[in-house]
Formats: structure tokens, C-alpha cells, sequence
């Protein structure tokens, strides 16, 4: 039987916030997801969810011979509960497209990831695909990065390095105030799938101006593992809209605005 396209969530259920996730989600998989795709990256966060939704409702036909790829435990889930193929980026070094979700995108589609503390595993995958593409909210859409998103930028570190590359942020990186992220449920730090804690430092506007070299110089501090700083790797990024609407951003600065998929 073919399948019906709407949302198995009963419509008027969903906040504002939500139903402008599950927008850019679909139309980006309405645009990127196409039937010869057959390996998948899945991103993480609150908005991927509705990515796997829209993909689950192109039927068993089109999903039975793809390859999904999880960036954490939480996609690893969503992909196996949602009744897709599972792989993994050591299988799967080159994928199709990879969707994901994101902190802030910039105007030239830089992005800050990393508030799930999934960044490292979701920069391979980024890197690995011939097509990167954003999903987000509109609050997500901003001219430069560190605007709306508050705690900064996530950077992954080897537990035992967290103290010498907090005092390198503070003392050489103009980031005064990067600290450790610590556990909500759970006494001490944050511990990614990888084993590792999480700093998270805010930058100024200046700084952002040019995310690429800040990143840079992040990476070069021996104890980080990766900078939630995605810079020049995304093609198109997809914000949903109160009014329903959706705003796609263009790597090369062209923006469209799209009308509500049904
Ligand atoms: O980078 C991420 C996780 O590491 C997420 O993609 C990012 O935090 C956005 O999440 P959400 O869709 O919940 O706003």
C-alpha cells in the first residue's frame, strides 16, 4: 500500500517551535532525499527526528536497500526504533547525504553543533557526504554566530586536558568565560559517546566575523578533540517559520523562501 503522506502526529498537537522543526525537516527531505540515495547520514538533536519521520512516510520500497548512519547513541535509537537499515561511517565512508540539525547557522552557512555533545561524530559524517544539509528552527537563522546561542561553542577534550585547554580559551582565545559543561542528571561533567567532556566557549561578534579561523586555532590546542564550528561544509540549510513558511539558505548567499509542505 502506498503510503499516506502526513504526519503520524495528530495535527494542532505540536507548539509553534516544533511544527517550524518538522517544516525544514520535511521540505529538506522532500529536496535532498531522492530515490537513488542509498546511504544516509543522521544528525542529532531535538529536529532530526522529524528527518526520519518524513523518510520513513517514502514508504518500504524506497528505504529497504538504504544504509542509515547514526552521529550518536540518540540516532542510533531513532534509526533502529524507526524500523531502518543501520551502518556505520567505517563501513559507509562516503555518503549520499548526510541531514542534520544545528545550533546557530551564520549567513555564509556556517554553523555552530554540538549542544548534544555529538559534534565530533556528526563532523565525520558532514565530511563524509557529498551533501551536507541543515534543518533547524527559526531562531537557529541568524547573520553571525554566538547571536542567540548563548553558551557558545562546544569543544570536545580529552578529560585529562579539560583544565589546560580551559586556561588556553581564557588566557589566549578571548573567551573569558568557556567552562566545562556539567551533567544535568548526573553529578560531574557531560561524558560524550566518546568518552570525552565538553568546554563551551562563547565568542564575540568580532570573532565571529571569521568562525574558520577561530576554529582553527581551537584545533590546534593539543587535548581538543573537534570544535562544534562547521565551517564551508554545509550546501543548503532549511529553517522552518512561524507562518509556516520555510526559508531555505543557498550556499553562495541565495535564499528562498518555500510555502508549507502538507
Ligand atoms: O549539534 C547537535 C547535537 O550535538 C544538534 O544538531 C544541535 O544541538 C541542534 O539540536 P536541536 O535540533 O535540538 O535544536
Amino acid at each position: 500500500m502506498e503510503p499516506v503522506l502526513k504526519s503520524p502526529i495528530p495535527a494542532g498537537t505540536l507548539t509553534a517551535i516544533e511544527r517550524s522543526k518538522q517544516l525544514a525537516a520535511w521540505t529538506a527531505v522532500d529536496q535532498h532525499i531522492k530515490p537513488e540515495h542509498r546511504v544516509i547520514g543522521i544528525g542529532s538533536g531535538s529536529t532530526v527526528p522529524y528527518v526520519v519521520e518524513r523518510i520513513v512516510l517514502q514508504g518500504y520500497e524506497a528505504n529497504k536497500d538504504r544504509v542509515f548512519i547514526p552521529t550518536g547513541f540518540q540516532s542510533k535509537e531513532l534509526i533502529i526504533s524507526s524500523g531502518l537499515g543501520l551502518g556505520d561511517v567505517d563501513q559507509y565512508p562516503t555518503i549520499d547525504v548526510t541531514i542534520d540539525g544545528a545550533d546557530e547557522v551564520d549567513l555564509e552557512l556556517n554553523c555552530i553543533k554540538g549542544g548534544g555533545a555529538c559534534h565530533l561524530r556528526e563532523k565525520v559524517l558532514a565530511e563524509a557526504a557529498l551533501t551536507f544539509i541543515l534543518v533547524a528552527d527559526y531562531r537557529k537563522n541568524v547573520d553571525y554566530l554566538c547571536t542567540n546561542f548563548k553558551p557558545g561553542v562546544p569543544i570536545e577534550v580529552v578529560p585529562f586536558a579539560y583544565a589546560k585547554v580551559l586556561r588556553n580559551l581564557h588566557e589566549s582565545l578571548r573567551s573569558p568565560n568557556a567552562t566545562l559543561r556539567m551533567a544535568v542528571a548526573k553529578a560531574g561533567p557531560v561524558v560524550t559517546d566518546n568518552g570525552n567532556f565538553v568546554i563551551d566557549a562563547p565568542f564575540s561578534r568580532e570573532d565571529m566575523t571569521d568562525p574558520y579561523a577561530i576554529m582553527a586555532r581551537i584545533k590546534m590546542l593539543t587535548g581538543v578533540v573537534e570544535v562544534g564550528l562547521f565551517c564551508h561544509m554545509a550546501k543548503a540549510a532549511y529553517f522552518g517559520n512561524q507562518d509556516g513558511s520555510v526559508t531555505a539558505k543557498w550556499v553562495g548567499g541565495k535564499v528562498e523562501q518555500i510555502p508549507a509542505c502538507q
